[in-house]
């Protein structure tokens, strides 16, 4: 059994204040230790290495469209809720000690706090989703803080999201120094009503939630993703179901039932769980490998610990 304060000095920050202790059974398989109130949400795993591999790597409940901030490209934008303390990540991208362009990298620390590389998301082939996630205008804008954890960085919701929210993490003042966005301590204390940022974040993981699935991935013009018409290739590509989005991995659509892969209205009493299709009544591996799901006549499934309304979370 390993205290968490054996194992990282932030957690140690957050969980001492609420006296809690986090054993190893506890932690996530990748060393990280956790408490079983925070919500993890993993990256897909993906072996793509072209530039694709951000949208492979998306979870389920999140999709990447255009941002609502004008001029700043595209967004990531919750497609269901999430409860604050809702850890995402680790954050991917090349490790360096140079940055040519730093507009997709974070600073890693050292234990003494000093600085130790870059993790660098500006080339897609070796990044992922989290590249996506644009900075906040305003202080009542801010969803997320950054994490550092055993040398990865994470993003952590700092309050519930609701479906359609845009999620946005403060870059920190030196990146818009000439754009003049800036934060005050004064900012947070209006918009949390508290006087220390991380007071905030100590709250925020103390809510015992359940682990929530969504069935669908949901894309929104990604040309990537778009096979062009009678072209072969390893491109992912749309299925439409009852007018929805869901995006089907180009290499599973073998597996696809429906006879014509790009319209899914057959594939009635067929699940589709990350591109792959069950049948009705047949069991399955959820993504986090953990939960035994079932499928539904109606097209959706069930998991052992998931629930399939997630509506509750931020009531
Ligand atoms: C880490 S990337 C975020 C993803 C980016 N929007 C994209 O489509 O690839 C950072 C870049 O996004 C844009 N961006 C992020 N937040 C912004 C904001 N509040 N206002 C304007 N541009 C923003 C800037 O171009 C910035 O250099």
């Amino acid at each position: 059994m390993t205290n968490v304060q054996d194992v990282d000095p932030i957690y140690q920050l957050i969980f001492q204040k609420n006296n809690l202790i986090v054993v190893c059974e506890e932690c996530d398989g990748r060393g990280l230790a956790f408490s079983k109130d925070m919500f993890i949400v993993n990256n897909v795993e993906t072996n793509l290495t072209n530039d694709n591999r951000p949208l492979a790597t998306l979870p389920a409940g999140l999709s990447i469209r255009p941002s609502g901030i004008p001029e700043a490209g595209y967004g990531v934008f919750a497609e269901r809720s999430f409860p604050k303390g809702t850890r995402f990540g680790p954050y991917g991208g090349e490790i360096s000690e140079t940055l040519d362009n730093w507009s997709y990298a974070w600073n890693v620390y050292g234990d003494d706090d000093s600085f130790k590389y870059y993790v660098d998301g500006y080339f897609k082939n070796n990044s992922n989703w989290l590249r996506y996630e644009n900075c906040p205008r305003t202080v009542h804008e801010e969803n997320l803080y950054v994490l550092q954890l055993n040398n990865e960085i994470f993003y952590v919701t700092y309050e519930c999201i609701t479906a359609g929210t845009e999620l946005l993490v403060w870059y920190g003042p030196d990146y818009w120094k000439d754009l003049g966005l800036q934060r005050k301590p004064e900012d947070y204390q209006e918009r949390f009503k508290e006087e220390d940022i991380r007071y905030v974040i100590e709250n925020t993981i103390t809510e015992n939630v359940h682990q929530l699935y969504t069935y669908c991935y949901k894309f929104f013009n990604q040309t990537p993703f778009i096979k062009p018409p009678g072209k072969k290739g390893t491109f992912d590509k749309y299925c439409f179901n009852d007018g929805s989005y869901q995006v089907c991995r180009y290499r599973k659509c073998n597996e696809n039932p429906c006879t014509n892969q790009t319209d899914c209205k057959g594939c009635e009493g067929y699940c589709l769980h990350l591109g792959k299709y069950f049948k009705a009544n047949e069991k399955f591996k959820h993504v986090d490998t953990k939960n035994t799901c079932v499928c539904n006549e109606d097209g959706h499934f069930g998991c052992t610990i998931y629930d399939q309304f997630p509506e509750h979370i931020c009531s």
